[in-house]
């Protein structure tokens, strides 16, 4: 039988439009208009392309989006001084700074200077600290969006066996500890991982985040297993120019899952709507009122 498939870009647009009515619920009754900051340093075309689509569903969710981009060679200080201010602006309610920053930049200390309450991103340590020890904090949007797709797509998550294969601070470690939270069993496999496979064949959910085009295949799934696909890899077609490949073998794969998310179409999209979710998630904290419906882990 073959696998379901995950329509990421249909349940982002669903949450999209919560988040919309949560935007105009705010500007009616509070009139306060939710605001989100977006910073890039240095040029990449593939960070733009994002960047560029975060300010128009930001806008589209009635939210207001204001862009800072900076040259490359900007100053670790003149990044920091910028940041400052966003955290001072009272207009804005979430902050991120698109990673990677350039090299003379360290990230962890930008991280660090970007107020928790505004970090929609939730990669700071105070965040991190929060949500590892189960208190309420920003979650990081990518991780966020898995989780809203896994519940929909499985209900309850208590007592299954998951396995996350990638460690990062963005991906792998966050999302290990929403699945905890929602009473998995949670392995975190990476590229030490001694018969990855055989610890991949225990999952009943698959969380794919390493970067590594095709690296899972249907020798490696359990029959049934839900696959979540963090990976965006572009890669050269035989036929000339690239496309967008994830971490795991879809083809194949889909052909023993029980479910499965495409690349693209898959967690890209809920990732934006997550960051639209912490934007509003953010802005409710700030007033002091309830957490907003169907936006939190
Ligand atoms: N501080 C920070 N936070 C981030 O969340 C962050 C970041 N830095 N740096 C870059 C990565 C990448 N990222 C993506 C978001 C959406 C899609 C997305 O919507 N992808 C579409 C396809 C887009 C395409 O065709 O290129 C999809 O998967 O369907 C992809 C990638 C967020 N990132
Ligand atoms: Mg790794």
């Amino acid at each position: 039988m073959a696998a379901t498939v995950i329509d990421g870009k249909a349940f982002a647009a669903k949450v999209r439009e919560r988040v919309k009515a949560h935007v105009t619920r705010l500007v009616e009754e509070h009139g306060v208009m939710p605001g989100l900051a977006v910073v890039l340093v240095g040029e990449n075309p593939a960070s733009e392309v994002y960047v560029r689509s975060k300010g128009k569903a930001t806008r589209e969710a009635g939210m207001k989006s204001v862009e800072h981009k900076l040259d490359a060679a900007t100053s670790e200080a003149d990044l920091l001084a910028l940041i400052g201010e966003l955290n001072r602006d009272e207009t804005i309610h979430g902050i991120l700074v698109q990673l990677p920053v350039p090299d003379h930049i360290d990230a962890d200390k930008v991280l660090a200077a970007i107020d928790p309450a505004k970090d929609v991103d939730g990669f700071h340590i105070s965040n991190v600290g929060l949500l590892g020890t189960g208190q309420k904090a920003m979650v990081p949007c990518t991780p966020l969006g898995c989780l809203m797709m896994l519940r929909e797509e499985l209900g309850s998550l208590s007592g299954m066996e998951a396995v996350v294969i990638g460690r990062s601070n963005i991906v792998g470690k966050p999302m290990a500890q929403l699945l905890l939270k929602d009473s998995c069993t949670v392995t975190i496999a990476h590229s030490r991982t001694r018969d990855l496979p055989g610890v991949v064949r225990r999952a009943d959910i698959v969380v794919a985040a390493v970067g590594r085009p095709n690296m899972v295949t249907s020798e490696w799934i359990k029959p049934g297993a839900t696959v979540i696909d963090v990976g965006i890899n572009r890669i050269e077609k035989p036929e000339g120019g690239t496309r967008l490949v994830g971490d795991v073998d879809y083809e194949d794969v889909a052909k023993v899952a029980g479910a499965i998310t495409p690349v693209p179409g898959g967690v890209g999209p809920m990732t934006i709507a997550c960051l639209l979710a912490n934007t509003v998630t953010a802005c409710c904290r700030k007033l002091g009122l309830a957490e907003p419906e169907g936006l939190t882990a």
